[in-house]
């Protein structure tokens, strides 16, 4: 495994493999703090491309001001091995100034999905999260890159993104990992109390009572499905509720009762202290 800090060595080195093979080449991008749903995502992109490419950048453009990137948990020398053991040829680690040397100009935006969820409660994230693919993306030309579905919006995001600029690379989503107990893995669970980390366990109990209401009552409606979740997570008195929303995946719009979409997403942010986790739960639904 190479480890490559400039976009020009990195640039030389992929070159150098697509001018040697005839294989294609992954790319996972993360912002490193690596746990095991980073590393299933590595797997994934083992099994289907030639050369593996990991990034890890914590990037300050999709942070809004007091949120934590500043104090975003980092540990380059666990990642690195993480990433070794899980397959990766190529780890890019830009500094910021490499990814942005001047003040930036030039931004991706993507409009419409990007007005709910996430978008609505952090704004300008999706705008930087576009921006810093976009410019992974024309460094690596991955023919494949791999993203959680813990971040499903985001998902929605790129592979709009990848539609809108003709981009040709195939998105490929990867499920979401938990602990045993069913928290959903995210480097920022580190951050948790004792206490909190308990309490952060209605989240996805949450979403387990969506996938049996739903069974039992085929003609639910969207805010029956908020309302589940909302009084769930109530029950944890270090809970805050962001948002819990029921919509349409990937389109992300609200559905009328009795006319679903093929696929819902139930989609939740909540703070326990400073802490915000997402945690969704994606739903084919029977017709
Ligand atoms: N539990 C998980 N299972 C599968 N993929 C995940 C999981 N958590 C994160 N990922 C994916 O890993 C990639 C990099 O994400 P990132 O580095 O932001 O990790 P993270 O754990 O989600 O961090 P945070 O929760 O602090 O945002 C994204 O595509 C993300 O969806
Ligand atoms: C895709 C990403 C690496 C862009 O910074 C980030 O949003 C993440 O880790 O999900
Ligand atoms: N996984 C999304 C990165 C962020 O929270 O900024």
């Amino acid at each position: 495994m190479q480890v490559v800090h400039s976009i020009a060595d990195l640039r030389t080195r992929i070159k150098e493999y697509r001018r040697k093979h005839d294989q294609s080449v992954g790319f996972v991008p993360t912002m490193g703090y690596l746990h095991e749903g980073h590393v299933s995502l590595l797997r994934k992109a083992r099994t289907q491309s030639g050369l593996v490419v990991l990034s890890i950048f914590v990037n300050p453009l999709q942070f809004g001001p007091g949120e934590d990137f500043e104090r975003y948990p980092r540990n380059t020398e666990k990642d690195l091995q993480l990433a070794e053991a899980a397959g990766a040829d190529l780890v890019f680690m830009p500094t910021v100034d490499e990814m942005y040397p001047t003040p930036i100009r030039t931004t991706v935006s993507v409009t419409g999905l990007t007005s709910r969820l996430c978008g609505a409660s952090r704004p300008g994230h999706f705008d930087g999260v576009a921006t810093v693919v976009s410019k992974l993306f024309h460094i690596v030309q991955p023919d494949q890159a791999f993203f959680g579905l813990k971040d499903a919006q985001q998902i929605a995001v790129i592979e709009q993104m990848v539609q809108d600029l003709n981009l040709d690379i195939e998105i490929v989503p990867c499920p979401t990992l938990r602990e045993a107990d069913g928290l959903a893995m995210s480097s920022r669970n580190v951050y948790l109390s004792e206490q909190e980390r308990k309490q952060a366990l209605v989240l996805s109990q949450s979403l387990e009572k969506v996938k049996e209401f739903i069974q039992s009552h085929p003609s639910f409606s969207s805010e029956e499905l908020v309302q589940l979740v909302s009084s769930h997570i109530s029950t944890a008195p270090l809970a805050t509720i962001d948002y819990v929303e029921a919509l349409g995946y990937p389109t992300l719009e609200p559905f009328e009762i009795g006319h679903h979409p093929a696929s819902i997403i139930v989609a939740l942010a909540v703070k326990f202290g400073k802490t915000r986790l997402i945690d969704n739960l994606i739903i084919q639904v029977r017709k």
